[in-house]
């Protein structure tokens, strides 16, 4: 189904647990593990989001390190689509590009090789970008920049969880369209 009503919603929010205080006091980690030990709600997921990108020229979809592989792998064969990994820095074997970004405190960086996006004829490759989740936007923020570096454009940058509270989309929605499957 392309639109999730709320009751939807919430099956998908009650299948992700809560868990308080980790990593450190004050946050509340929300732990997809329960949702991909759940093949109802699992599929239930991938599901909506296959409805929605099944239709979208789509040549690349981009996940993150590490729980943003779990979604982008899962749906990129479900769509028949290319899968890129973008990782932490030290990782990749190939010649790669990076992007560093702000943190609370200090710097992290994202990496991608070189030829990620093999070029597509006319058209420069279009990727879909999928994390897990944004929070102050730093990770997905940087790994537009990295993809848009490497030559390709991002049609879109998905997650299954907004932390709105964080405004972490603002930066990328300057340049990108941001969806996100809940809202918390
Ligand atoms: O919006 P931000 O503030 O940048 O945070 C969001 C990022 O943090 C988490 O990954 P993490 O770095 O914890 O890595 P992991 O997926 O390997 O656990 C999450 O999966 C996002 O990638
Ligand atoms: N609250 C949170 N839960 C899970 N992953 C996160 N990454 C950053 N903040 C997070």
């Amino acid at each position: 189904m392309t639109h999730l009503n709320e009751t939807d919603k919430a099956y998908l929010l009650n299948s992700i647990r809560d868990i308080e205080d980790f990593p450190k006091p004050g946050i509340i980690f929300k732990d997809i593990t329960t949702l991909l030990g759940d093949e109802k709600a699992f599929n239930f997921l991938l599901d909506h989001l296959s409805t929605r990108y099944e239709n979208q020229e789509i040549d690349y979809i981009a996940g993150i390190e590490s729980r943003g592989f779990i979604f982008g792998a899962a749906l990129a064969a479900r769509l028949r689509k290319r899968f890129v990994p973008i990782r932490k820095p030290g990782k990749l074997p190939y010649t790669t590009i990076s992007e560093k970004y702000s943190l609370e405190y200090g710097v992290d960086e994202v990496a991608i090789h070189i030829d990620a996006f093999s070029s597509l004829g006319t058209h420069k490759p279009k990727v879909l970008l999928i994390d897990d989740l944004i929070a102050t936007g730093g990770t997905a923020t940087a790994a537009v920049k990295l993809i848009n570096k490497a030559g390709a454009h991002c049609i879109e940058a998905c997650f299954i969880i907004n932390l709105t509270f964080l405004q972490g989309d603002l930066d990328i929605k300057k340049t990108t369209p941001v969806y996100s499957v809940l809202e918390v």
